[in-house]
């Protein structure tokens, strides 16, 4: 086990992942856990016309050290997009209404870095309890503080690796449903290699037939009072080795956990390549969607309505609006990504605009939001950059908005009467952006590329 004793700022600094291009995987949830917080509610919520009447808390071993992962830094602590994984496992369980609270196990030296980042990312329902030597101990402690508190005792806990990003709200229902009516419940899928047991000099001894066989995952859910009584029970060997919660309330309570088939995403990252994977995940999911503002003007629409085309062959929807007033401010509280389109004006006004209400409405808290200007000059301008904005005064801008989390960039094209010429440009806008958007560079933040 490396030894350690960081700053939290290092902690959240010091693991720059690398990113190549991933395989992106078909079965993954809308939102891995980046919606905007709920608060917190106590019981009786409605799900998908079901309710929930019972208590219900979670408790979030995060005390390993993530030695497989070969890095310094915990993975739990390993921040994409300037956030710490723990704290998009923490947010995937607070936008569920029903569950009450939660405690993050961490070990005693990560306790400040915890409270940190509750403080930082605004967390409401989490309370941070110290960790044990083994996944097992740690778990325990996170249970037994549960019956400390001074809030009511939950009837069912939900126990979910701090290091599983991406679950969504209809497997966690299902989960506590079947605990509650069963005792016990966990999340399972298929196998993906054969299973063998080998003899002490290496050689194969049996295998299993793989078809019967699933790999248990998280999340899992319990009673209270069957997993106390479970770790009240458990002996030292279990707690020292064991590395499965149902295996303990079979064991010591005599309860048959009811098995519930999640999706492929439940994976927990382990090795330094799933790092990569979950930051993959977090950004195409940020990217789905952007708005466009035209200001109403008409060569700014026909531009959005190209652009929208263009952008949905990449895999993009857009939505087009004149402006983020009415209505339309809905969208600053649901949106990622803005893009504001201004037509023959060579000064950002109307950008600044834009920055001004999404800093009022403190969306960047959890994720850089993205802000492209697009700049359509007019076909008589000789040179865009003659006439237009000086590239320090958007540099200047673009810095003052990275501070509030805002990353701004700048694209401009020139209009013109020449189909081929204008359907090439509009193909060129929609790549750059949809790469900005994907990629969300700070490099490039405060450019003005060329479309
Ligand atoms: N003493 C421990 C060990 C593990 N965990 C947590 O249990 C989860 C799953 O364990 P694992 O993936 O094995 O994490 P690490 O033990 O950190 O990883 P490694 O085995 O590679 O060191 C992680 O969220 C981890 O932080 C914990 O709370 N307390
Ligand atoms: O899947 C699990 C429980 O069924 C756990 O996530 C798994 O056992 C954790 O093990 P380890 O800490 O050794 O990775």
């Amino acid at each position: 086990m490396t030894c350690r004793d960081p700053s939290p700022t290092q902690l959240m600094e010091d693991n720059h992942i690398n990113m190549q291009s991933h395989s992106c995987d078909p079965d993954r949830p809308a939102h891995p856990g980046i919606f905007p917080t709920r608060e917190a509610g106590k019981s009786n919520h409605q799900l998908a016309g079901s309710s929930v009447d019972f208590l219900v808390s979670v408790v979030l071993p995060a005390g390993g050290t993530g030695e497989r992962t070969g890095l310094q830094t915990p993975k739990q602590f390993c921040s994409f997009l300037g956030r710490p994984l723990i704290s998009y496992t923490i947010q995937a369980f607070e936008r569920v209404s029903w569950i009450q609270s939660i405690v993050v196990v961490v070990a005693k030296e990560n306790m400040d870095l915890m409270t940190d980042i509750v403080q930082r990312f605004q967390h409401k329902k989490v309370r941070a309890v110290p960790g044990g030597s083994t996944r097992h101990r740690s778990i325990c402690n996170g249970v037994r503080a549960l019956g400390d508190g001074e809030e009511e005792r939950p009837k069912v806990v939900i126990i979910h690796d701090a290091v599983r990003p991406f679950v969504d709200e209809d497997l966690l229902y299902k989960i506590a449903m079947a605990a509650e009516e069963q005792g016990a419940a966990g999340a399972i899928r298929p196998l993906v290699s054969t299973v063998i047991a080998t003899t002490s000099e290496g050689y194969l001894d049996h295998s299993l037939e793989r078809a019967k066989y699933r790999a248990s995952e998280m999340p899992q859910g319990f009673t209270y009072d069957v997993i106390c009584q479970a770790y009240q029970k458990c002996s030292e060997s279990d707690f020292e080795f064991g590395t499965e919660c149902l295996h303990l309330a079979l064991q010591y309570c005599g309860t048959n956990a009811k098995l519930i088939q999640g999706p492929p995403t439940l994976w927990k990252v382990t090795y330094k390549r799933d790092l990569a994977a979950a930051e993959s995940i977090i950004k195409e999911t940020l990217s789905r969607s952007a708005c466009v503002i035209t200001g109403g003007s008409e060569q700014a629409v026909t531009l959005a309505d190209a652009l929208q085309k263009a952008v949905g062959a990449l895999d993009m929807k857009l939505d087009v609006i004149p402006d983020l007033m009415g209505e339309n401010a809905g969208y600053l509280l649901k949106e990622w990504n803005f893009i504001q389109v201004s037509v023959n004006r060579s000064c950002l006004s109307e950008v600044e605009a834009v920055l001004t209400d999404l800093q009022a409405a403190n969306r960047a808290v959890l994720h850089p939001l993205v802000v492209i200007w697009v700049h359509l000059s007019g076909s008589d301008e000789l040179s865009v950059s003659g006439r237009g904005v000086e590239p320090a005064t958007i540099m200047d801008l673009a810095s003052a908005a990275k501070f509030r989390n805002i990353l701004l960039y700048g694209i401009q094209l020139r209009q013109t009467k020449d189909a081929e010429r204008w359907e090439r440009s509009v193909l060129r806008l929609a790549e750059i952006t949809s790469a900005l958007i994907r990629e969300r560079s700070p490099a490039l933040v405060g450019q003005l590329l060329q479309a």
